[in-house]
């Protein structure tokens, strides 16, 4: 396999790993994607994940019920950190070596992120996962997503989720709604195109980091994505 790329951030939506189900972890869904993932890794490219949370808390939907938002944004970061250990995990069981990283500092859980040794880690040839997102309420994990691949000198990030692109509307709730197959950052922006949140995109503008949304059950998998098969929308400047 050939990429374009050296180094890779990939985003794994939680919401995602729940596979068919609504909560928790689906194991042969996990596997699947951590193949996908050691494969990759395998190849040659670097790696580094950073892990959504929506299979098993978003502080929204804890604040709405009546916690304090900042309580209710730990109890989502909590959740991310699960995830990270469940992929990294399962990760190292296809055979490449897997290293969490959590923003909290938790030093019996995972070693505390720094750019630092992340990247170390990536340069020692192991799949970095990151948990934890920002570390800061008021966040989410695609922001991370796009802030760690800044911090790490990534080439790219690719958001797996559990639709195959930007759309003109959310194609979970609008059959009419019709695919990109690229976009700008401001017209992403200025379309309010929730498939990441506007943080997300604006720091991925400044930093000219260019964004590949896809379906983490695409097909073509990974390797394909990166060989430019599959289907995505690149999200980036006009080219
Ligand atoms: N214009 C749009 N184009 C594509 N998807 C959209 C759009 N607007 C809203 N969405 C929704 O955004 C979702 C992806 O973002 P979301 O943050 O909900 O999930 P995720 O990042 O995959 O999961 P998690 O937060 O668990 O990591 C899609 O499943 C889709 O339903
Ligand atoms: O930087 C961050 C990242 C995440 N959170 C909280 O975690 C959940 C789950 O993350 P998703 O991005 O929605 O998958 C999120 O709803 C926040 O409550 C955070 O506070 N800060």
């Amino acid at each position: 396999m050939s990429s374009a790329y050296k180094r890779i951030l990939l985003k794994v939506s939680g919401e995602a790993l729940a596979g068919d189900n609504s909560f928790g972890i689906e194991p042969p869904y996990l596997q699947r994607v951590a193949g996908q993932i050691a494969d990759v890794a395998r190849s040659g490219v670097q790696v580094a994940i950073v892990v959504g949370g929506g299979n098993i808390f978003r502080g929204m939907a804890g604040a709405a019920d009546g916690t304090d938002r900042v309580t209710a944004d730990l109890m989502g970061m909590l959740g991310t950190m699960i995830n990270a250990l469940a992929l990294s995990n399962a990760i190292t069981r296809q055979g490449v070596k897997s290293k969490p990283f959590s923003a909290a500092t938790m030093p019996s859980v995972a070693d505390t992120f720094t750019a630092r040794d992340a990247k170390l880690a990536l340069e020692e040839g192991f799949v970095v996962v990151l948990g934890g997102g920002t570390g800061n309420p008021f966040f989410t994990t695609d922001t991370a997503a796009t802030l760690r691949a800044i911090e790490l000198e990534c080439d790219v990030v690719l958001k797996g989720t559990k639709v195959d692109g930007v759309y003109s509307a959310d194609p979970m709730k609008d059959p009419t709604a019709t695919r990109y197959d690229q976009i700008s950052y401001d017209d992403v922006i200025s379309q309010n195109l929730k498939v990441m949140d506007t943080a997300a995109f604006a720091l991925a503008r400044d930093s000219a980091m260019p964004i590949i949304v896809y379906a983490l059950d695409d097909k073509a998998g990974l390797n394909g994505l990166l060989e430019g098969r599959g289907r995505s929308t690149w999200v980036g400047n006009p080219r």
